[in-house]
């Protein structure tokens, strides 16, 4: 396949993509002759335009947000001003730009002498070998980290309307005045709190109920309280959108139609393999377009192959692109050892407010398994801390197993629900029994935890 192309070099490991697959080569690399190729910013998309800078974002709104409801506190409080450029200053030039450019300069600098760094496009010309701009170069073994985009409805782009996706928005010069976002998904609910905090009017439009795959209790209530802050159009999708002096006019499949001064699309993503050539290089894709890979992360076709992260894992999360590069930075260190991609009780929290956090199934999951199943919904309002907050909207939702005593499911949607549930996802990774969990330790009094601490008491056996 590749007997009549000239390969420029010859490495013993390719890396393809600088999210997660530049944190594989460490000190037991260092033998190795290594390039990593980075067609965009080094760093990928969670250090980028995902998860770090969004949150950063998140913060700055929370506080926002927590200013303008002081009232229900007996305060009386405001945000006089927002000072977009400088919250986009602090957030990009002061941190997330420097760790980008420190990274790309380590990996180039003298401190790594055995790593090339390449950055155009890489796409497969041959087995194990790859075109990146100029160069053709082959490696013993290739790692595909090449991460995913944004997925952009057709009638957005064939309409020719300028548009922004969580690549560019928060690097807007202005904040907008209105937004309408496309979406009601993880991306969508965390920017449409943003901007709403911040004091942008946001117009969502949204195919399915928001936040569609989460658990029944959580997602209506999620919506019942999305209504009272935004503008929301569910069941509905973009049919026209055209750009005139007011900004952006989006027409709905209903007919209705929305104007904003911005677009933003947050319509789900797509795993980058389909842009690679990778059947050059003999390597098979599932059929919802992830690289295919086994379980420990070989390529189920290629040998010497491997992939990670969104490109090829079903699960499009920061903490599992690095829970199997470390399975596949193990499993090329030990061959003979090899560990598998570590996909059990996979948490995720969506940084939108009040923040939303699950692990485990849902109680839709968990009766359609078949499990004899005990459910309690425990309110943030009817524990102490929750007073102290005046919380009226907060619940902790836990599903458990009545015939074993284990954890089945746990969600939370409420103030801190990313840091609550941190304790749930260690009753299930450890296997732990719910009923002792709840009795055999101190729960801190009168910390917000108790909202667990009910929950599990709740649980009838
Ligand atoms: C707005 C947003 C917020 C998010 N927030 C969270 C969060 O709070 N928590 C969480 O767990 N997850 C979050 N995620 C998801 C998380 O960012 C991703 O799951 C994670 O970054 C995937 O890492 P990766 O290494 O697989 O890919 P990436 O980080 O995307 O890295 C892939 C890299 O490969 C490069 N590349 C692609 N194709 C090629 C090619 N052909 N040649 C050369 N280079 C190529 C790309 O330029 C990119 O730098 C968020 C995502 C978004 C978009
Ligand atoms: N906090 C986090 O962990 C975090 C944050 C952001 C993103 N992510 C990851 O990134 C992934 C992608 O996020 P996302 O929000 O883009 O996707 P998503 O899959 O979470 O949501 C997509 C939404 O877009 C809607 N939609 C799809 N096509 C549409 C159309 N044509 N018109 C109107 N609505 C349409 C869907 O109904 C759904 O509500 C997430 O699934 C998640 O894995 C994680």
């Amino acid at each position: 396949m590749t007997a009549d192309l000239k390969v420029d070099q010859h490495y013993d490991l390719i890396i393809i993509g600088t999210g997660s697959g530049n944190s594989i080569p460490g000190p037991e690399f260092d033998d190795l002759s290594i390039a990593i190729v980075e067609k965009g910013t080094f760093g990928g998309t969670c250090l980028n335009v995902g998860c770090i800078p969004t949150k950063m974002f998140v913060h700055a709104a929370d506080t926002a947000l927590a200013t303008r409801q002081a009232g229900r506190l007996g305060l009386s409080a405001q945000t006089y001003h927002v000072d977009w450029p400088g919250v986009v200053s602090r957030v990009f030039d002061q941190r997330i730009d420097l760790i980008a450019e420190g990274g790309e300069a380590y990996r180039r600098g003298p401190e790594t002498p055995n790593i090339d760094v390449y950055d155009q496009h890489a796409s497969f010309v041959g087995e194990r070998t790859i075109r990146t701009g100029e160069h053709v170069i082959s490696g013993d073994r290739v790692i595909i980290a090449a991460g995913s985009r944004p997925m952009i409805p057709e009638a957005i782009t064939e309409s020719g309307v300028h548009f922004h996706t969580n690549e560019d928005i928060m690097r807007l010069p202005q904040q907008p005045q209105s937004i309408i976002i496309v979406g009601g998904g993880f991306i969508a609910m965390e920017f449409a709190h943003v901007f709403d905090a911040l004091g942008t009017k946001v117009h969502i439009i949204s195919r399915s109920a928001l936040m569609r795959l989460i658990d029944a209790d959580l997602g209506s209530r999620i919506n019942d309280l999305a209504v009272k802050r935004y503008d929301v159009r569910v069941g509905r999708t973009v049919a026209d959108a055209v750009q005139s002096h007011d900004g952006i006019t989006v027409t709905l499949d209903d007919g209705g139609s929305i104007t904003a001064d911005v677009l933003l699309v947050a319509t789900g993503r797509i795993p980058n393999g389909d842009q690679m050539d990778l059947d050059r290089g003999g390597i098979e894709m599932t059929d919802d377009g992830r690289v295919s890979v086994d379980e420990y992360g070989r390529s189920t076709s290629a040998e010497g192959v491997w992939a990670l992260g969104d490109v090829s894992s079903p699960f499009m999360l920061k903490h599992v692109a690095n829970a199997e590069m470390r399975a596949v930075r193990h499993n090329l260190l030990h061959p003979d050892d090899l560990q598998k991609m570590p996909h059990e009780h996979i948490p995720s929290a969506v940084f939108t407010n009040p923040q939303i956090a699950t692990v485990g199934l849902t109680e839709r999951e968990a009766r359609t398994a078949g499990h004899n199943i005990t459910v309690k919904i425990q309110k943030y309002g009817d524990v102490a801390y929750g007073w102290a907050m005046e919380d009226t909207t907060g619940i902790v939702k836990l599903i458990a197993d009545k015939d074993t005593g284990k954890l089945l499911g746990a969600h939370y949607l409420g103030p801190q629900a990313s840091t609550l549930i941190q304790q749930m996802i260690t009753v299930m990774a450890f296997d732990l029994d719910v009923r002792e969990v709840a009795t055999k330790q101190y729960w801190i009094h009168p910390a917000l935890p108790e909202v667990t601490e009910n929950a599990l008491l709740g649980l009838e056996f």
